[in-house]
């Protein structure tokens, strides 16, 4: 392993003879998000969920985090389980890792699914702003601001604990992790690099999704050759958890074309 990786904590399913499928979790969320569509892959691939460095069970080195790093990580992942060739589901920070994958290292991945996410996230002071807060005031805060970015009132109203739980995940997250990635986010730009993807990527987008909105996504859409896209109803930020039959589905279906056994 690279002096620069850390070895992420996984947790692998699936038939280690199979294709491999690592999934990569949003800001503040751990390999845990990926619990049912892990199990709706199980039977065909050889499934990879890893907590991203900063989170969950993997080791918090101090900060600042690059994009580059997080992809590296990932990297170091698969040469551990001598996996050569991917590949790679990611919702948010787990599709800015997966899309970086994509221009850096772009011969390990054979299909790529890049969810809920974007070549760039905005403001780079709004992530420096909420990682500065986050060193300071711990998570609580951040629990409470985010609940109506990541679900539906809808989804609040019909699916109370599920939420719960999955906001459980950004309050247990270690604050310099999170903070950490807060900086690998405001540096990420790739939006000049989309033609360097050669990997067959789906994007699936959440239509009510007020951080990464479907409008947010068009340049990976317009610049990822032979890019499609599903657009999921129903669901805001974390799209698995509130629709997981039409994400699940959504992903088998490319992955299933894609992946060549
Ligand atoms: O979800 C991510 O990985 C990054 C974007 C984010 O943190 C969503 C939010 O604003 O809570």
């Amino acid at each position: 392993m690279s002096p620069e990786t850390v070895a992420l904590n996984h947790y692998t399913s699936g038939d280690p003879d199979a294709p491999a499928v690592f999934l990569g979790a949003s800001l503040g969320t751990t390999l845990s998000m990926w619990d049912s569509l892990a199990d709706h892959l199980a039977h065909r691939y050889h499934v990879v969920r890893f907590d991203t460095r900063g989170h969950g069970s993997s080791p918090v080195p101090p900060g600042p985090y690059t994009m580059r790093a997080l992809a590296a990580d990932v990297v170091a992942l698969a040469d551990e389980l001598e996996i050569r060739r991917f590949a790679y589901v990611g919702l948010s920070l787990g599709g800015a890792i997966g899309l970086t994958l994509a221009v850096e290292h772009g011969d390990r991945l054979t299909s790529l699914v890049l969810c809920c996410t974007a070549a760039k996230f905005g403001d780079p002071f709004t992530w420096l702003d909420r990682g500065a807060r986050v060193r300071d005031e711990g998570m609580r805060w951040l629990v409470d601001a985010t609940r109506e970015r990541w679900f539906t009132p809808e989804f609040l109203r019909e699916h109370p604990r599920e939420a719960d739980d999955v906001l459980r995940m950004l309050g247990d997250t270690a604050p310099q992790g999170y903070a950490a990635c807060c900086d690998a986010l405001a540096a990420y730009d790739l939006s000049d690099r989309l033609g360097e993807v050669s990997t067959p990527t789906r994007l699936i987008l959440a239509a009510q999704d007020p951080v990464t909105p479907p409008e947010a996504a068009r340049p990976l859409v317009e610049g990822i050759a032979g890019a499609d896209q599903v657009v999921i109803d129903g669901a805001a930020h974390i799209a698995n958890i509130a629709r997981p039959d039409r994400f699940n589905a959504a992903v088998a279906e490319h992955l299933d074309r894609t992946v060549q056994e």
